[in-house]
């Protein structure tokens, strides 16, 4: 049925009585100023407000990003969910909170790609436009990365959740921490020890943070590929998104040449994440989603190079 042939029978209300009809009522009195030079300030009030506040700010939102990669595709169009903060000290009510987003729309209309060390310039700016002296800015967002068959070599796209929070204080400058989750495949060596056939296998979740070094330089080393890098070439198998069936018998080959418990994987995850120079410290987590139970398996440690030198 096209647009002229639907019988349109039903004498509906106009749009103003409709909403009238469903409670809408006519605005009353208007007492208080619309122009902001006379409006009430009261995040701005100050008095003795009992305590500091660590952090304040905003949270869950959705921007379109783009961000770098030396791993294909190298610009990446993406959606990131931020949140920003800052401190407040007890003799202030609140914070300003549209400046939050005033400046995220400001460096978007600049082309705001979202790298470490734009996303510094950005909290001490943001610093600079809160009156305050420290700022925090995270920002997640999932990272593409190619993908070829180990035999076939077909390519798909694969992807990993990344996170990048940067903390700015006037006094003590940047702490930058990345996260990484990407997913493996472990196979049970316990299971392929006791069984007659087989062993168990299932989808492992590795989660690494690491705060990088002061000198870390993105240009060179993009933190992405080596954490995920981490995270697979010590997995029983990697995962793919296309396999023809050479490609499924090599990984379901390698796999059961590499056993793995969660406890092996954080060990040899913290191993490489140790030998990377642009870790300052770390902390690793694996979750297997189990294929024999409905729990999964969880492992984590952490480390902190730092603590070596004491
Ligand atoms: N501080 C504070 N602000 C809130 C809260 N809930 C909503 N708001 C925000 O208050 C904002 C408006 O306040 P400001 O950002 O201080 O606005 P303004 O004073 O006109 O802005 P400036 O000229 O930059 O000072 C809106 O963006 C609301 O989102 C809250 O719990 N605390």
């Amino acid at each position: 049925m096209n647009q002229t042939e639907l019988n349109k029978n039903k004498q509906l209300p106009n749009k103003e009585e409709r909403h009238k009809l469903f409670g809408s009522v006519t605005p009353g009195p208007r007492t208080k100023p619309v122009e902001k030079s006379k409006m009430a300030d009261l995040q701005n009030s100050k008095k003795d407000f009992l305590f500091d506040i660590d952090m304040v700010g905003i949270s869950n939102v959705k921007h379109p990003i783009t961000i770098p990669s030396q791993l294909t595709p190298e610009i990446q169009t993406t959606i990131g969910t931020f949140s920003f903060g800052s401190s407040i000290s007890q003799g202030s009510k609140g914070t300003n909170m549209s400046r939050f987003t005033e400046q995220l729309d400001h460096y978007h209309r600049q082309g705001f790609a979202v790298d470490i060390e734009t996303l510094k310039k950005f909290t001490e700016e943001l610093a600079g436009r809160l009156n305050e002296s420290d700022s925090e800015i995270e920002v997640s967002f999932p990272w593409f990365f190619e993908r070829k068959g180990p035999y076939s070599d077909l390519a798909g796209m694969n992807y990993a959740d990344a996170t990048i929070k940067v903390l700015y204080d006037a006094e003590t400058g940047f702490d930058v921490t990345v996260t990484l989750t990407g997913k493996i495949t472990t196979l049970c060596p316990c299971s392929k020890e006791i069984s007659e056939y087989s062993a168990h296998n299932q989808r492992g979740n590795v989660t690494m943070s690491v705060k990088l070094t002061e000198d870390f330089d993105e240009q060179t080393i993009d933190w992405k590929a080596a954490l995920l890098e981490a995270a697979e070439s010590n997995a029983s198998a990697r995962i793919h998104p296309v396999l023809k069936r050479p490609d499924e018998k090599m990984v379901t080959e390698q796999a059961y040449e590499n056993p793995r418990f969660v406890e092996d994987i954080v060990r040899l995850v913290a191993a490489d994440l140790y030998e990377y120079d642009f870790v300052e410290a770390f902390s690793v987590e694996c979750r297997n989603e189990e294929s024999i139970h409905l729990h999964d398996a969880v492992a984590s440690l952490n480390y902190d190079k730092k603590s070596e030198a004491q």
